[in-house]
């Protein structure tokens, strides 16, 4: 489970303050998939990033029982210096999983053949996402953050991605944000729904798609 408590956060930018989170209360539910849904500039990447424990909130608390991912696919905390081979060895010492099946398993899903033992820093942004997408599918989190990474590669290539996410979700939960109905109807029992820096959730994913799709036809028509 994961509760915002009394969340707020806002930006301070040019003198102007943009508010992502007022005072918000909510409970994610642990084993749950829940899309985290809200017009462009809402706040949702922010809200994942302050869930991930990567930007603190302007004041309240996140608690949580179970382990929280980075956002699935990052891959902005590799050492360009090391091998893929290398990360992976690295991050599966930090995140205490046996280095060997990491990296078998990382191998294998990534597909980089060769480039796996050369320097991250001469991959293509393709290959950084195969490998940084492999090493999140490799740790077992509680609960997995995922934002809008519609798997990289070809046909192929992202029918196993989603196989394995699916396969990580059958026994964790997670919180995605996409701008796709189709990849959040798919993957999500439930929603929550960003709006001027309120937060509501739904227990079913159809409820909050229908509140979203208001939100947004009622700022099209305020123009
Ligand atoms: N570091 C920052 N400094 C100032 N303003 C920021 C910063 N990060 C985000 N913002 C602003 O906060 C708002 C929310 O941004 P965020 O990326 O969280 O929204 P989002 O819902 O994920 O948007 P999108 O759907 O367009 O990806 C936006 O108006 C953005 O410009």
């Amino acid at each position: 489970m994961i509760r915002l408590q009394n969340l707020n956060k806002s930006y301070k930018l040019n003198g102007r303050t943009k508010v992502v989170a007022r005072n918000i209360n909510a409970v994610f539910p642990t084993g749950i998939s829940v899309a985290l849904l809200g017009r462009n500039g809402a706040g949702k990447s922010s809200m994942l990033r302050m869930i991930s424990g990567a930007m603190l909130p302007t004041s309240g608390r996140i608690l949580s029982t179970g382990t929280i991912s980075w956002p699935v696919g990052f891959s902005g905390s590799f050492n360009g210096q090391l091998t893929g081979e290398q990360n992976c060895r690295f991050v599966a010492r930090v995140y205490g999983v046996d280095t060997d099946e990491m990296r078998d398993f990382v191998e294998d899903f990534a597909e980089l053949g060769q480039h796996f033992y050369l320097p991250f820093r001469t991959y293509s942004s393709g290959m950084k996402a195969r490998l940084a997408f492999g090493v999140s599918m490799a740790v077992p989190f509680d609960t997995y953050l995922v934002d809008e990474v519609s798997a990289v590669g070809d046909a192929a290539f992202k029918e196993k991605s989603n196989r394995v996410f699916a396969e990580r979700m059958s026994a964790a939960g997670a919180i995605v944000v996409s701008h796709s109905m189709v990849m959040l109807r798919r993957t999500c029992q439930a929603g929550a729904v960003l709006e001027n820096g309120t937060l509501s959730y739904f227990h079913d994913i159809e409820d909050a798609i229908d509140a979203h799709l208001s939100n947004m036809e009622r700022a099209l028509a305020r123009g």
